[in-house]
């Protein structure tokens, strides 16, 4: 089925949709073009057009010229990576890759090399040792967001070790990967696919992938007692989306429905903690994460406060600020974390590549407050403007939960906070008392931490993903792009 593609007229030739091309063939000669063109959400398409000229030779010159042209289009990959989990979300991630991407490579020239993962973290481990990156001009994930985290654990790591930098210590500046790294959505909830490209459609995606779009992404590393634990790009979830995460791997068996319903459990449990939040804020940066803005495609914060980033990387930190507490949430978000299921997202303000996260700290408060502090995440109040709600952008922080505290840090608390102090003390040295767990878990991008006392620290722009964010509607009418040329 051919579509009728851009209105647009080369001086020689007329346009036409397909299936007058055959009739007209005998007669002149017909060239035929994939573009691209927009759709609704934010979704991308092909569409095709037929031109057909009589002037034999002028038609070659346009092929010739059109061919050259595309030739030195040097952002566009022309051979890829590509690494198939075929068992994540409802297991079509093969299906997807052979009938809706496939196709598309072969059609604008891009060759693959294509591994279907046998097991867990086969992609992270063949990136981190086997695979011949320079072979490639970038990676592509078909899965979801654990699989893209495999992509990205196994990227980074390789990338520092081959520049001599050690991943262990938290206070290295970290190199950035050269390849850029594509997601085709087949998972469950494809956040990170949302968050980029604004919508989870393997063939839009694709369509970003051939003609070489290109979105930067900060990368937090998480770090315990100078060892490396993990990366994370979306979100740090300690308390709530710890407690979340952890009752619903137990209830893997429901499926997707484990989430609302280990939510409900963790609002009713309404467990808090106790520990000390330092951080050290972002100075000099644009943006709040109070802010209307949103983060879009050509972001002027992500762009400003990169270029900051860049020129301060061997200035000083800045100062710590510190504060204890008992939060029944600490949350860091580097992205808004918007999806289909919450539109708005954990920090709807927070920048993809602006070098910090959103540290949101929900304080003990009544199961009615933490109620409306969730409610508004699906509406249009604030989420953050609540008295036991506070929102810091920040460019590191570490997290001591009380249990971890020395007992010189403990002194200080207990002179601060007298009132309850035998109990806490009680409960701290005997956990199974029977009161409220002395420690959460980390929600690290969906998987859980094994530590609890962490160093985090943003890594400005460390990878790159064929996207541009998600584009304002105005942008629409920008010009399509030829990706596939033929004569007929
Ligand atoms: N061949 C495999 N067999 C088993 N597990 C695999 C295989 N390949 C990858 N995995 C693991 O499967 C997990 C889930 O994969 P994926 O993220 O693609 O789907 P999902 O969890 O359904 O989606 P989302 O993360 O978006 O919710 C990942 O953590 C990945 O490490």
């Amino acid at each position: 089925m051919y579509r009728a593609g851009p209105r647009c007229s080369w001086p020689g030739f007329d346009s036409c949709s397909r299936p007058f091309t055959a009739c007209l063939s005998r007669l002149f000669s017909p060239v035929s073009y994939l573009s691209l063109t927009r759709c609704r959400q934010h979704r991308w398409r092909c569409a095709e057009v037929t031109f057909t000229c009589s002037d034999g030779p002028l038609c070659q010159h346009w092929i010739s010229s059109i061919r050259e042209q595309l030739a030195t289009i040097t952002s566009r990959p022309k051979h890829l990576l590509v690494y198939i989990n075929p068992y994540g979300g409802k297991r079509q991630g093969k299906r997807i890759y052979e009938q809706k991407v496939a196709p598309l490579f072969a059609q604008a020239g891009v060759s693959t090399h294509v591994i279907v993962t046998e097991y867990a973290n086969h992609a992270r481990d063949h990136l981190k040792t086997e695979a011949e990156l320079e072979k490639f001009d970038g990676v592509v994930c078909v899965g979801g967001d654990g699989m893209f985290s495999e992509i990205i654990h196994g990227l980074i790591w390789r990338t520092q070790i081959d520049n001599g930098v050690d991943p262990n210590c938290p206070d290295e500046t970290l190199s950035g990967c050269s390849l850029r790294i594509g997601i085709i959505p087949a998972g469950s909830t494809d956040c990170i696919c949302f968050a980029t490209v604004g919508t989870n459609d393997p063939v839009t995606s694709a369509l970003h992938i051939i003609v070489g779009d290109s979105q930067p992404m900060d990368v937090c590393s998480v770090h315990h007692n100078n060892t490396f634990l993990r990366y994370s790009v979306s979100l740090l979830g300690y308390g709530f989306y710890g407690d979340v995460l952890t009752d619903s791997e137990r209830k893997r068996w429901m499926g997707p429905a484990r989430y609302d319903l280990s939510g409900l459990k963790m609002f009713l449990t309404h467990h808090y903690y106790e520990g000390t939040v330092s951080y050290l804020p972002a100075r000099g940066i644009i943006g709040t994460p109070r802010d209307a803005a949103r983060c879009r495609s050509g972001c002027v914060v992500c762009q400003h406060n990169g270029q900051l980033h860049s020129e301060r990387a061997e200035k000083s930190d800045g100062e710590w600020r510190t504060i204890r507490g008992k939060f029944l949430a600490i949350n860091a978000a580097s992205m808004s974390c918007a999806c289909p299921r919450s539109p708005k997202g954990l920090s709807p303000a927070a920048h993809l590549a602006d070098g910090t996260t959103d540290l949101i700290l929900v304080r003990k408060c009544s199961r009615f407050d933490f109620l409306r502090h969730l409610l508004r995440h699906t509406s249009k109040d604030d989420q953050f403007d609540l008295t036991f709600v506070e929102v810091h952008r920040v460019r590191r922080f570490r997290f001591m939960p009380r249990h971890c505290q020395s007992d010189s840090e403990l002194e200080l608390d207990l002179q601060e906070n007298s009132k309850h102090q035998i109990f806490s003390q009680i409960c701290r040295d005997h956990p199974a008392c029977g009161c409220a767990p002395a420690y959460s878990s980390w929600n690290c991008d969906g998987e859980i931490l094994t530590h609890t006392a962490i160093d985090v620290r943003v890594h400005c722009q460390l990878i790159n993903l064929f996207a541009r964010g998600i584009e304002e509607p105005c942008l629409s009418v920008d010009a399509h792009r030829i990706f596939h040329l033929e004569t007929l």
